[in-house]
């Protein structure tokens, strides 16, 4: 459905923000991860039409996004990260001004689109009031207005509650089927329940496109659980990548990320996502040095 071929974008001669990224992307849920400044705003921008590349291509439906963005415009939804609500309006109020503008006619359709984001409620509230997870809510029902065929949300969960990211998050995974939702974030457990695949940028590079099950499969052996001696923990530690420790009956309970048996004692552990890719980008470190 959607293609990027060498996309590149730089600001002014020094920033290169979007380094030759090659990707193919169909139908399903896209985390892309990357830490502050990796580029993913950058490059969501832009498969949104709001910037071209400064060189490469991105293709939807294999015609160049750049010559006929009218044709993804159409059938694209875009949450951006700096979305605002107007305050004075109700959330219904916004959602009909934005289905005007969209030129959606279907007043059943803005009802279905609060009731799928559980603001229905809500719907005469003025937006003001709203907490960061309900102005972020209103604001995939406005991405959703044009039932876009690609749905693209920047960094969905910044700033949101727990309970809240939870509701954001299972919304997402469930408009996955049948269009491709691309997802940006830094925080990994973010998207590990709800991604089907994972691309992964660090400044500006694509450094990898997988499934989560294969970057989880590559960890095994990997990461480890153990407990040692306060006394035992700062060797320990010097030796290996802690990722977690917690002090517990006069005990440090580890996981650990390394490539054999940290210590005596230790015991192979399930990683999570998020330790998984903790695990490989230590182990591609090591071999570099
Ligand atoms: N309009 C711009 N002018 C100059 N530099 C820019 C501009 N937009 C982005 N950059 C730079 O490009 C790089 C990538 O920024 P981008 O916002 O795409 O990253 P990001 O991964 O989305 O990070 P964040 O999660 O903080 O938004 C950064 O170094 C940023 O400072």
């Amino acid at each position: 459905m959607l293609e990027l071929r060498g996309v590149t974008k730089h600001f002014g001669k020094d920033v290169k923000a979007v380094d030759d990224v090659t990707l193919s992307l169909g139908q399903g849920v896209v985390g892309l991860i990357g830490h502050n400044g990796a580029g993913k705003s950058t490059l969501m921008g832009m498969i949104a039409t709001l910037a071209r590349p400064t060189s490469g291509q991105i293709l939807f439906d294999g015609a160049d996004i750049a010559r006929s963005p009218d044709a993804i415009r159409k059938r694209l939804g875009y949450l951006p990260q700096d979305f605002g609500v107007y305050p004075n309006l109700s959330a219904l109020e916004f959602m009909q001004y934005f289905a005007a503008l969209k030129g959606v006619r279907d007043p059943a359709r803005i009802r279905r689109l609060l009731e799928l984001v559980n603001l229905h409620d809500q719907a005469d509230r003025p937006a003001a009031s709203f907490s960061g997870g309900m102005r972020r809510r209103l604001g995939i029902a406005q991405a959703l207005l044009n039932d876009p065929d690609i749905l693209v949300v920047d960094e969905p969960t910044a700033g949101l509650d727990p309970e809240e990211r939870l509701r954001f998050r299972n919304l997402l995974g469930e408009l996955g089927y049948g269009k491709l939702v691309i997802l940006s974030t830094h925080i990994v457990s973010d998207v590990e329940s709800i991604a089907t695949e994972l691309a992964i940028m660090r400044a500006g590079r694509l450094v990898a496109h997988e499934t989560p099950d294969t970057i989880l499969r590559r960890a095994r052996g990997q990461v480890w659980t153990a407990s040692v001696t306060e006394a035992d923990y700062p060797a320990l530690r010097e030796r290996v990548h802690v990722l977690q420790a917690q002090r517990q009956d006069g005990r440090m309970q580890l996981r650990i990320a390394h490539p054999e048996l940290p210590c005596l004692g230790a015991r192979e552990a399930e990683p999570t996502l998020e330790e998984a890719l903790m695990a490989q980008r230590y182990a591609a470190q090591e071999k570099a040095a």
